[in-house]
């Protein structure tokens, strides 16, 4: 990651900062060097309208780059899977653009494009990968992957080998003929990235992946996206509450409100290693100041500090 072409102004290795403590740099929406793959401009979504109408997301820019990791991150009901899923055309915004390059170099705008168009774009362009998985318990692993290529064009036996080449290429060659049910959470979220490649996208699309695992899954999970990342020279957009998703990104914004803020402004849980304002819980420890995201965590991190330090 972060190769010397990737000369983002926010990187991972900024923001990682030292638990407990704000990080240090600003978050910038603007393009890394790298082609943009995703350029968005003044993105809007308002829910409803007149009295009861929600600004979700406001007059957003963002420029994402082919081989890019960005990470969103932001407190509950900010705007992250609205703003993900109008990237991905499953969304109208009411306001703004939001232009992605295909594979074949031809730039579309999303959010003009006319409905019945729709389908075809999300299929050739963009691959998602849910929280949930989303997966069909009645169909093996291989047929899961088989028929969401079939979607996008590709049928009979080659529908097939694209499947189990995918499989391979996430490390579940073994585990084709099962089903989602008989497989582990993080088995089936590698079914759901392979499935999501199923229609070689330019984008992969992912929202809170690694909620349902647990640390060194979520891990394995995160690293998977980042090979993607770097070998596909996908453009990769995650939108997460989850901390170590930051290891694996090229650049961290946090929306807040339906709009990017500084993220300077956040701190690190050292518990939980979740994002916190510094405005809750804290305490004071080697004279720094240690945030949290409630007081269990305060009470957690008090009683044996050490084991919280960074190389813990
Ligand atoms: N279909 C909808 N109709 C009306 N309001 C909505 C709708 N979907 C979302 N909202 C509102 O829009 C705002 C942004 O919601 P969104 O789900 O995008 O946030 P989020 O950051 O993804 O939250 P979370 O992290 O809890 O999933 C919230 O105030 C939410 O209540």
């Amino acid at each position: 990651m972060n190769t010397a072409d990737n000369t983002h102004s926010t990187t991972a290795a900024d923001t990682a900062g030292t638990p407990g403590l704000t990080s240090g740099s600003a978050a910038s929406s603007s393009a890394p060097s790298g082609v943009p793959v995703l350029t968005v401009r003044g993105l809007t979504k308002t829910y409803g309208s007149g009295e009861t109408a929600v600004d979700a997301v406001r007059s957003v820019d963002l420029d994402v780059a082919s081989g890019e990791v960005l990470l969103v991150m932001g407190p509950s009901g900010s705007g992250k899977t609205t703003l993900l899923l109008m990237l991905g055309a499953l969304l109208r915004p009411t306001a703004g653009s939001i232009t992605v390059t295909g594979r074949d170099g031809r730039n579309v705008d999303v959010a003009a494009a006319p409905e019945k168009q729709l389908p075809a774009l999300r299929s050739h362009t963009f691959g998602f990968i849910f929280q949930d998985y989303a997966l069909l318990d009645a169909l093996s692993a291989t047929e899961n992957i088989a028929v969401a290529a079939n979607l996008a064009g590709t049928t009979g036996s080659a529908a097939h080998n694209r499947a189990t080449e995918l499989l391979d290429r996430v490390g579940l060659a073994h585990r084709a003929t099962a089903r989602p049910s008989q497989m582990s959470g993080g088995e089936q979220q590698r079914v759901a990235v392979a499935r999501a490649l199923s229609n070689d996208p330019p984008v992969l699309l992912a929202d809170e992946p690694t909620a349902n695992l647990d640390a060194s899954r979520g891990r394995d999970l995160a690293r998977l996206l980042r090979r993607l990342a770097d070998e596909d020279h996908r453009s990769v957009v995650i939108v997460s509450h989850d901390d170590r998703l930051r290891e694996i990104a090229d650049r961290v914004l946090w929306l807040e409100d339906g709009q990017f803020r500084q993220i300077a402004a956040m701190a690190i849980d050292p518990v939980c290693r979740m994002s916190v304002e510094p405005t809750g819980a804290h305490l004071k420890w080697r004279e720094q100041t240690i945030w949290f995201c409630s007081e269990g965590c305060k009470r957690e991190f008090a009683e044996n500090p050490a084991s919280f330090e960074p190389s813990a």
